[in-house]
């Protein structure tokens, strides 16, 4: 059976820098570009020229694309205005894009009040605007403004604004749900009447995730008929963002319902580096990637439950509904208080550690996680730590250097030129082979002050942390019977990519502290396979250099 085409489209650089809080250079925007490109996507919204330095100079050098249709963003000629005498729209037209996409309003509403024009100027506005795009050789698109509001309210006239774009040649006219208030079952019925008049095969869907459904509406809108489909990127966008389109293309490429009637742009090849270019979104922007994100976030497919290990471990579709590597994701078994033996053994084993599924020091280590999850310590994102307990438990782990104390000073003095300051400085005691290294670090809070002091001299093991930074530090406080407990959760990340967590927990902030530190930086000696230390030996109980005296 002949498969039709469903054409992406997407908005992450337009609607996506429309997101609290983004701020792309033109330089990221180069990027994103070529990694979507890179996938297969249709259309690449690059953004407005002329609305800002950023867009103009990005439009003014685009990048060179593959296959993708670099798409410009405006919007209809201006109330007054002629299209030729419209400084706005020639700026738009004058980037000389493949395609050009000019938003218009649809809802009668918004033309009396945002606009204040005349119902009639407006439907002649877009008749001229993207008869003007036609006419300067590009591929015109429609962004029909609070379409389905402007049905609601007259449909009529919404109706009448498609039309006119139709009639001076948009290519493709797409559906927005401006405001994003429209749930699936709406846009379903809307969509299927409006393709009585539009054929399917040029309407396109725009959908916001004010009622998270966006990436519901796109989909119902495409069982209604439309054959294009925009979104963003991880889902940015004003507000709650748009149709994440790392969840869309899964969708319709993995999941039969679509599959076997609709294809898309997008090879197997490319659908296995999704995860790697929702990641790169981030890493640009500088932001955590989120973990819980369909598909590609970290947690997708974390199995944490004992009960789906055991039956995972047997065979992964008992609680996988796609695999994991489809979208360029993995399997994580965490380990934590809802644990069975079934996540030891696979988390032993992921971390390389050979031991036997009966092994009896399996069981003592699981009472061990457990009774330690009840002090407050979080294995299942602090992946490192449990690796250094197990290995601990299991006697394989190399000692590298021990903490033989160490010592914190905050102090609020003023300083040579009269100002009030708050200091913190730190002095850490170390021990590695036979030698005793004793450092100190200043920081702008004790943690801090206390971090540079056990990286500063760490002898033969100090090459070996020279790219280990700090990536994310989090404390919380836990009321456990009378008394408060802090667990410190530190993420941590090397030169090599690799990201590893580690906690601490302890009744006072520094001492929780510091345990996760020094977990993150055993963890880093380990994973670079740095040599045992002569002398210090491995301490019993708390972390693996940590806990007084060795
Ligand atoms: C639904 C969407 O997401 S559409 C995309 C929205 N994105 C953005 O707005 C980001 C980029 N925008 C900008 O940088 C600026 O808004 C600009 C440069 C485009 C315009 O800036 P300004 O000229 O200062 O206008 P401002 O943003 O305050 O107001 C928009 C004007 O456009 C008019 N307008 C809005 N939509 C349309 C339209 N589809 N067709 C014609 N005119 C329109 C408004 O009525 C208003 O006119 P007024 O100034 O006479 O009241
Ligand atoms: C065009 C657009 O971004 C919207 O209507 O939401």
């Amino acid at each position: 059976m002949t498969r039709e085409r469903i054409y992406l489209f997407d908005t992450t650089l337009r609607d996506g820098a429309q997101t609290q809080g983004v701020d792309f250079s033109v330089t990221d925007k180069r990027l994103i570009a070529e990694a979507l490109d890179g996938l297969g996507i249709d259309y690449i919204e690059g953004g407005w020229p002329g609305a800002n330095p950023t867009d103009t100079a990005f439009f003014g050098e685009p990048p060179a694309l593959r296959t993708a249709r670099l798409t410009a963003f405006g919007m209809t000629k201006r109330a007054g205005r002629s299209v030729q005498n419209d400084p706005g729209l020639a700026a738009v037209l004058d980037a000389k894009t493949p395609a050009v996409c000019l938003v218009g309003k649809t809802w009668d509403y918004q033309v009396d009040v945002a606009l204040g024009v005349p119902r009639e100027d407006n439907l002649r506005a877009i008749y001229d605007s993207i008869a003007e795009v036609a006419r300067r050789g590009a591929e015109p698109l429609f962004d029909a403004e609070h379409f389905f509001d402007g049905w609601k309210a007259n449909r009529d006239y919404a109706l009448s604004c498609l039309v006119e774009a139709l009639e001076a040649g948009a290519r493709w006219i797409v559906l927005c749900d401006t405001n994003g208030g429209t749930v699936p079952g709406e846009v379903f019925e809307i969509v299927s009447e409006v393709a009585k008049t539009i054929p399917g095969d040029r309407l396109g869907i725009h959908a916001h995730n004010d009622t998270e459904n966006a990436v519901a509406n796109s989909l119902a809108a495409i069982e209604a008929g439309v054959r294009q489909v925009q979104g963003t990127l991880n889902g940015l966008g004003e507000r709650c963002g748009n149709a994440n389109l790392c969840s869309l293309i899964p969708n319709l490429m993995l999941k039969d319902r679509y599959a076997k009637r609709f294809e898309t742009g997008i090879g197997e090849d490319a659908l296995a580096r999704l995860t790697s270019v929702s990641r790169l979104l981030d890493e640009i922007l500088n932001r955590h990637p989120n973990r819980h994100l369909p598909y590609v976030g970290g947690s997708a497919f974390a199995h944490k439950g004992g009960l789906h290990v055991s039956a995972v471990l047997k065979a992964p579709e008992t609680y996988e509904h796609v695999k994991p590597e489809s979208v360029g994701n993995r399997r994580i078994i965490p380990v934590s208080d809802q644990s069975g033996r079934s996540n030891i053994v696979s988390r032993l084993r992921d971390a390389g550690i050979e031991v036997r599924a009966d092994d009896d020091r399996i069981g003592r280590l699981l009472e061990i996680v457990k009774e330690r999850e009840f002090q407050g310590y979080a294995y299942d994102a602090a992946e490192a730590s449990f690796e250094l307990l197990a290995r601990r438990t299991l006697g394989q782990l190399p000692a590298f250097f021990c903490v033989d104390g160490f010592r914190v000073l905050v102090e609020r003095r003023f300083n040579a030129v009269g100002e009030l300051v708050t200091v913190s400085e730190a002095v850490v005691k170390v021990r590695v082979d036979d030698e005793v290294l004793m450092s100190v670090g200043e920081g702008n809070g004790p943690v801090n002050a206390l971090d540079q002091a056990l990286r500063k001299d760490l002898g033969r093991y100090s090459q070996f942390i020279e790219d280990l930074t700090l990536e994310d530090y989090k404390v919380r406080i836990l009321t456990s019977g009378t008394e408060a407990v802090t667990r410190v959760l530190i993420e941590s990340r090397d030169a090599k990519g690799r990201r590893w967590g580690t906690v601490g927990v302890s009744p006072n902030i520094v001492d929780a502290s510091f345990q996760a530190l020094s977990d993150a930086i055993v963890y880093k000696l380990l994973r670079e396979g740095a040599p045992a230390s002569g002398a210090a030996v491995a301490p019993k109980g708390g972390s693996a250099s940590w806990a007084g005296g060795c």
